[in-house]
């Protein structure tokens, strides 16, 4: 007991401590849980301009937050009143923990904190719990497995501005897992996630199945300027065919992008239309599967079930199912240990906080700033 009050113990097994030798932060984009969060969350997103470049942005966040909340409102209550993605979060975080613990023996014991861009538990309350936790050694590891300057950029840049802030003199030592989009535990469980849902079509049926990979879109202005999140999403999905192929599944399929918000252009084919195109050259049994984000979230459960759900029946879809997020998939558990395993055994802590910043752009303001040729960063 009393080394609990030790800032640092490097013999936790020996004394019983429970002071984690390893701290691995899980980072999101989060969402609201209720009604009253829904406000907040918009105004942190749209204040972003790593996510979205706004003039005037201080000034007119609040303003397209508060137009934009009871619809959103709306559509977090057709899915139970909130967003599901702290929960599973905490979810996997547990998994991970447990399944970390025991094939690392030399890292454990190992703790998980979550850190959201736009929704508690935010990146800098996270940051406060792990030095009053007297954590030294510390893993980010983004949620989202393919590289955006949007997403995970934005939280590497918030990290590193809060490094600053609440850590200057860097008592955590941080490394980064910024990509994970080709794993081949993220393919094998995307692969299982497919095929459960393929099985529950009639045998006459699977063949003709269409697989629709569908993911978050991006402005064009975003694409444009040379966000890798296109291409690493398309990698994703060859990757997974490829692993169906080698199981004798050889379904057509589509990589199509949902989610746009506002008037400008982004990235297509959109989903919705894409399930009416294909259904008018006949496709009537069509899988979806979200192929960008680890967990069931609003753009799973309202978008693809709800609102394109109703359009696919209308267009004859009579056969339209979703495959099922990760969530707590054993594979995609098995998937994350894999990585941080991997990680800590081929990264040394590094201290250097630039690692935090964007690898894409090494700026606190992705937004302004080209990533053409962005590098994989080492893991
Ligand atoms: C890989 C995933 C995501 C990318 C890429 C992404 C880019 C992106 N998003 C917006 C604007 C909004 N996104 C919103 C919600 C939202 N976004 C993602 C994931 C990605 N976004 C998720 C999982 C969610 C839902 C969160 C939940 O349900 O808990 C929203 C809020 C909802 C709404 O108002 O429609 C906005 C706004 C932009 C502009 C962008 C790329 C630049
Ligand atoms: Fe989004
Ligand atoms: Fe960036």
């Amino acid at each position: 007991m009393p080394y609990r009050i030790l800032t640092h113990c490097y013999y936790v097994r020996a004394c019983g401590c429970r002071r984690s030798k390893t701290a691995i932060l899980l980072m999101n984009l989060g969402g609201p849980r209720d009604a009253d969060e829904v406000y907040p969350f918009l105004h942190r997103l749209f204040a972003d301009p790593d996510i979205i470049p706004i003039p005037w942005q201080k000034r007119i966040a609040p303003w397209i937050a508060r137009r934009r909340t009871p619809k959103i409102i709306e559509q977090y209550n057709a899915i139970g009143g909130g967003s599901p993605i702290r929960a599973w979060t905490e979810r996997q975080g547990a998994l991970l923990t447990e399944l970390l613990d025991k094939q690392s023996p030399a890292t454990a014991p190992h703790k998980v904190y979550l850190g959201f861009r736009y929704a508690a538990p935010l990146t800098e309350d996270a940051l406060s719990t792990m030095l009053a936790d007297g954590v030294t050694r510390a893993v980010a590891f983004t949620q989202y497995p393919q590289y955006s300057c949007s997403t995970t950029g934005s939280s590497l840049n918030e990290l590193w501005r809060r490094v600053e802030e609440i850590d200057p003199k860097q008592r955590i030592q941080w490394s980064l897992i910024d990509r994970w989009g080709n794993h081949p535990g993220l393919v094998k469980a995307f692969a299982h996630r497919i095929k459960e849902k393929l099985a529950t079509y009639s045998a006459e049926e699977r063949d003709q199945v269409i697989i629709l990979f569908s993911a978050h879109s991006l402005p064009m202005s975003v694409v444009n300027r040379g966000d890798t999140y296109p291409g690493e999403v398309a990698a994703t999905v060859n990757a997974v065919v490829a692993e169906l192929a080698r199981e004798g599944i050889n379904n057509a399929y589509r990589l199509v992008w949902q989610s746009q918000v506002g008037p400008a252009a982004w990235l297509g084919p959109q989903t919705s239309e894409a399930i009416d195109g294909l259904a008018k050259q006949g496709y009537k049994n069509q899988l979806l599967v979200p192929i960008a984000f680890t967990s069931d979230h609003i753009e799973t459960l309202f978008e693809l079930d709800h609102e394109y759900g109703e359009e696919a029946k209308e267009a004859g879809v009579t056969g339209y199912k979703r495959a099922e997020s990760l969530n707590d998939s054993p594979l995609f558990i098995d998937a994350m240990a894999d990585i941080v395993k991997e990680h800590l055994r081929a990264t040394p802590s590094v201290s250097k906080q630039w690692m935090l910043r964007c690898p894409g752009c090494k700026s606190d303001t992705c937004s302004k700033t080209r990533t053409f040729f962005q590098r994989q960063s080492p893991q």
